[in-house]
């Protein structure tokens, strides 16, 4: 049995959340986004971390944030890592890591070859990088599309900071993906949810039965 921690993403709600946290995950986390049919505003995740147990890491999702949400969220919700999902640069990314003083996790968007330089880039500045599905081009959003990569492509890469795959992932494909890939952490959205923006505990806890297993 290996030690995969698991995040999952896109929580909405107290059955989510307990439902996350009673499976074993160790990140659960609140999209800020509001085209995303998993937005949370600022004050329902105000009222969620209180039911997030203590050790679990709360992450909060924003895409491209500006300074305004940034402190908002600071003030307001007591997050243990930003992820940043939008097209921070590497300079953003250090700045918003200075500003908020917690730890960064960059998500990078992967289709082919060409994509894996970023990768190298982003380790340098952040304190975890996402390797992610890169989204379509008429893609309405940036992550979250339940769209995998060809993991062959990051088949036992490592890089100067800890990572997490995420993209399309599911309670079939994850032992897979976690096989092929090396990867110690797996991050999921869509491919636990029983319709967009509704999580499933049953969903949540075979993914994190069979990540654990891999
Ligand atoms: O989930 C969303 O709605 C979302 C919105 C904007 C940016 C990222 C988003 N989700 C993240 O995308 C990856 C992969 O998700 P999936 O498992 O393929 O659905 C994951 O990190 C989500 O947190």
């Amino acid at each position: 049995m290996s030690q995969t921690r698991i995040k999952i993403c896109g929580l909405t709600d107290p059955k989510g959340v307990a439902a996350a946290a009673n499976a074993g995950a160790a990140y659960l986390g609140f999209v800020f986004f509001p085209r995303s049919p998993r937005n949370v505003s600022v004050a329902r995740a105000q009222e969620l971390a209180c039911d997030v147990p203590p050790g679990l890491m709360k992450v909060g999702l924003v895409v491209d944030a500006d300074d305004a949400l940034l402190d908002e969220l600071s003030a307001r919700v007591p997050l243990d890592m930003v992820q940043l999902h939008g097209h921070e640069t590497p300079e953003r990314v250090a700045e918003v890591r200075t500003r908020l003083g917690l730890p960064v996790m960059k998500a990078v968007g992967v289709a082919d070859a060409d994509d894996l330089p970023a990768l190298d880039a982003y380790a340098q500045v952040a304190d975890q990088i996402l390797v992610d599905a890169k989204p379509p081009r008429d893609a309405t959003l940036p992550g979250g599309n339940g769209l995998s990569f060809d993991w062959r492509l990051i088949a036992n890469r490592r890089w100067a900071v800890p990572w997490m795959l995420a993209g399309g992932l599911t309670p079939e494909n994850v032992a897979e993906a976690v096989r092929m890939t090396g990867a110690a952490q797996v991050d999921v959205s869509s491919g636990v949810e029983s319709a967009p923006g509704v999580k499933d505990a049953d969903l949540i806890r075979n993914f994190c039965t069979a990540a654990k297993a891999a």
